[in-house]
Parts: structure tokens; C-alpha cells; sequence
């Protein structure tokens, strides 16, 4: 691959929270090389391909910090429901009918590629049928953390934790050494995974030294569930009885917190992922982030499945986050934008233990780069690029995303699929799970 230099009207550093101008950004190969200004770039790279990008931002590629991929192809199958009467009554079954290999690899591309159209370079996702995720994730070259679910009830894909255990084992085994692909343990939920498997998920991962990802206190009935008829205590606590804390752990949804538990899981580096579109489609509540933040929690952002949300649009999430964060609080400086693009980038790279490679357009990181066009009419004038990214900017003013180097959206068409292609696919699950 040759060396490309991009040349953008404002290059966004989101380590020293700057804005530069004047400057450009080198990518060779895989990695970003050189960030300097523009003559010192042309002078020294003179046979690079030149990106001239003159109304763009130059931002690293967002990271979605929780979603089920796969799930696109639910989106808008049952809506206007709670947690678990979605989960009992529409969704797990019709999980239970239709998911297969060929079912997630199809609806993961489809994920895969409305996210890079939005400007997302890396998900971190909690699905059944781990190895169709890591394939449609290679097949397109998008970066992605598999989550490999673990639950007690059966389903198509495993008869018990037992089972979703040995294929999790199986599948982290078969894709080792890539290094677009990552694997976490993902037991489902609280309500979910028993105190055993819980144990066997923590000694599992200490070993080989993996993540957990798990959903926890999306809901208030869960917590009054887990302390009322099933455990005598929150979940939180349960969970951290049983050491669940002491590993790395992303927390999905942690909508429901009280001052002591912020404190706890800021005390045990727990990353947080808020998910603010799919906490108040399913009305699960308002998540208290900017104490969590405060409390030095570091908090990223996930746009849950494409069925609670229905939109895969990190862009939408990062200006729902900082609009929610202000009206709950009732004060306007809380999650200011710059805060806002961390949590979308660089906060989402360490809950994946990744900020050595991607979150910022730091040299010797991956080049995971997007540029987002501001001429348009809704993002002018442009006094400063940093608040349209988070207060103004539609995903499809994303021109440009390169992953590891390579070009997968140029000038706002995507170089790696073929839409008519996901929209035929989409079409045909559609018509499987809901013939008319
Ligand atoms: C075991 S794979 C993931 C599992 O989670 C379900 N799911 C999707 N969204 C949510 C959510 O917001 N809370 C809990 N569970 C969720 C999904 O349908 C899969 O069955
Ligand atoms: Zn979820």
C-alpha cells in the first residue's frame, strides 16, 4: 500500500485536546507515520498519494463501545416495550427461530457496514455464533472486540454455559494472531449467568488473559430482582463478591448506580459503556455519567443493538450523551464536547485495552482515521469543528474512513461492499423471519 498524505482543514488531537490547521497526517501502510505541517509533509514524503480534504475534520475512527451486530437484521421487529418483555416475548424467540452462522455473518456485515459509513472503525460486540462475527469482521476489514456470549438457558447455538464456554475456547483458539480481531468472555447479564459460571468466566479469563463484557443494571427490575427474590443484594455487589471486579471489565448500560457503587467501580478501573439511545427507547432510565465521569470513571459510548436503537449512529449517540448529561444534571458544562469525542474514541480504546493502538491520530498508532465534510449548511458556519462534531454533525457528512490504513469509504462511497448486495440480503432475512 503507498503512503498517503491527508491533508485536512482542522486535524483534531483529541490527547492534547487540540485543534490543529496547517497541518497534515501520514499514513504508511498499516500505521500513522507523521503528523506535521503541510510543507514539512509534502517535502519529506514527495512521492506520497496527497487526500486533499479542505472543509474536513481529521478525527480517529469512533469506537462502539456495546452492540450486538447481528441484530440488524431485528431492527424494527418489536418496539415500544421494556427490557424483558422484549427479551421474553419477541426477541429471544425469534433469536431461537432464525440466528445461524449465516444469519449473523449477514446481519454483521450489514452492521459493519452502516457503522464505517457513520464514521465507527471499531465495535465491540456480544453476539452467539462468535466465529461468523470475527469472519464478517475480517471479510470487510473492520476492527472488532468478539464478545463471546456465555448464558445458562439453551438456545440453537449451545445447550448450556458449559457449551457456549468450550466454543468461546474453541473460536478465541481459531482466530488467534489477527490482529483486526480481539475476544472478550461476554456472560449476558446478572439475571442471566449464575454465581458457577460467573466463577468459571473469572478463573477462565485470568488465565488467559481476556476481558469481560457484560450487561449490568440496565434496568431497575433487575436490581430489585436480584435483591428482593434471587440473591438478597444488588447485582454490583453480588457480582463483585464474586470477583467479577478484579478482572478488566466493560459494564454495559450501568443506568442504575448509587454514590457507593460509582465509587466502586471507579475504585476497580471498571469501564463503563453508556448506551443513551437504547436506555431511553426501552425506557430502562437516565444513566448518571457525568457523576461517573467526575468520579474518574472512564466511560465510553455503545449504541447497543440496532433492534433497541434503531440506529447504529455513534455521531447520533455522542450528542444525545452530552444533551442528556446537561438536562439531567441541570448544568450546561456538564460533558462539555471535548469530553464528548473522548468518550467516543479514546475512552472506548482503553475499556478495550486498545489505546495503544487506536483512540487518537498519535504517530506509531493504527491509522483508524475518519473525515468528517463541514461545508454542508447544517455545520455553518464553522467558528469551531470540535462542537459541530458532537452537536451538528450528521453521519452522512462522514467523506472519508480509512482502518488500518485502508480506504473503506472514499468521498462518502464504501469500497468494500456492494450496497445492493446487504440491502438483497436484509431483504431475504426479512422475508424468512417475517414472511407476509
Ligand atoms: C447472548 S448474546 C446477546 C444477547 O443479548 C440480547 N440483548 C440485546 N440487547 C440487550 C439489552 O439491551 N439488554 C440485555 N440483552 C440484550 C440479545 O438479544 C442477545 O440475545
Ligand atoms: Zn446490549
Amino acid at each position: 500500500m503507498s503512503t498517503q498524505i491527508l491533508l485536512p482543514r482542522w486535524l483534531i488531537q483529541i490527547e492534547t485536546r487540540e485543534v490543529l490547521t496547517g497541518h497534515a497526517l501520514v499514513i504508511k501502510q498499516d500505521r500513522i507515520v507523521a503528523v506535521l505541517p503541510v510543507a514539512d509533509a509534502i517535502a519529506r514524503f514527495a512521492d506520497a498519494e496527497r487526500i486533499d480534504l479542505p472543509e474536513h475534520a481529521l478525527l480517529p475512527g469512533l469506537v462502539n463501545l456495546h452492540t450486538h451486530s447481528a441484530m440488524t437484521l431485528l431492527r424494527g421487529y418489536a418496539d415500544d416495550l421494556a427490557l424483558m418483555d422484549w427479551l421474553n416475548d419477541h426477541i429471544w424467540p425469534a433469536e431461537g427461530a432464525h440466528v445461524s452462522d449465516e444469519f449473523v455473518f449477514d446481519g454483521t456485515q450489514l452492521a459493519i457496514a452502516e457503522m464505517i459509513r457513520g464514521g465507527t472503525t471499531c465495535a465491540n460486540d456480544m453476539y452467539f455464533h462468535h466465529g461468523a462475527v470475527a469472519r464478517a469482521a475480517l471479510a470487510s476489514g473492520f476492527r472488532m472486540m468478539v464478545g463471546c456470549s456465555i448464558l445458562e438457558f439453551p438456545t440453537p447455538y449451545a445447550a448450556d454455559a458449559d457449551q457456549y464456554i468450550r466454543r468461546a475456547l474453541a473460536c478465541i483458539d481459531e482466530f488467534a494472531g489477527e490482529s483486526l480481531v480481539g475476544f472478550t468472555l461476554a456472560p449476558h447479564a446478572p439475571y442471566s449467568v449464575s454465581d458457577a459460571t460467573f466463577g468459571r468466566v473469572i478463573t477462565l479469563a485470568d488465565e488467559l488473559g481476556l476481558g469481560i463484557h457484560c450487561h449490568i443494571h440496565e434496568t431497575q427490575d433487575e436490581i430489585d430482582d436480584s435483591l428482593r427474590r434471587q440473591h438478597g443484594v444488588r447485582p454490583l455487589e453480588r457480582l463483585a463478591r464474586l470477583g467479577l471486579l478484579d478482572s478488566p471489565l466493560i459494564a454495559a448500560h450501568m443506568v442504575h448506580t448509587t454514590d457507593a457503587e460509582i465509587a466502586l467501580l471507579a475504585q476497580r478501573g471498571v469501564h463503563v459503556s453508556h448506551n443513551p439511545a437504547s436506555n431511553l427507547k426501552l425506557a430502562s432510565g437516565f444513566a448518571r455519567i457525568a457523576d461517573q465521569l467526575a468520579a474518574g470513571i472512564n466511560v465510553g459510548i455503545g449504541t447497543d443493538g440496532a433492534a433497541s436503537n434503531n440506529k447504529l449512529d455513534l455521531f447520533a449517540e455522542l450528542r444525545l450523551a452530552a444533551l442528556l448529561a446537561k438536562g439531567q444534571s441541570g448544568n450546561p458544562t456538564a460533558l462539555p464536547a471535548w469530553q464528548a469525542l473522548e468518550m467516543a474514541t479514546i475512552n472506548g480504546a482503553k475499556a478495550l485495552g486498545w489505546d495503544d493502538r487506536i483512540g487518537s491520530l498519535e504517530v506509531g498508532k493504527q491509522a483508524d482515521v475518519i473525515a468528517v465534510d463541514l461545508s454542508a449548511l447544517g455545520t455553518q458556519p464553522a467558528y469551531d469543528p470540535v462542537s459541530h462534531l458532537v452537536y451538528a454533525v450528521d453521519r452522512n457528512q462522514v467523506s472519508h474512513v480509512w482502518i488500518a490504513g485502508v480506504p473503506q469509504l472514499v468521498n462518502g462511497e464504501l469500497t468494500r461492499f456492494k450496497s445492493a448486495q446487504l440491502v438483497a440480503n436484509a431483504r431475504r432475512w426479512q422475508a424468512r423471519i417475517a414472511p407476509r
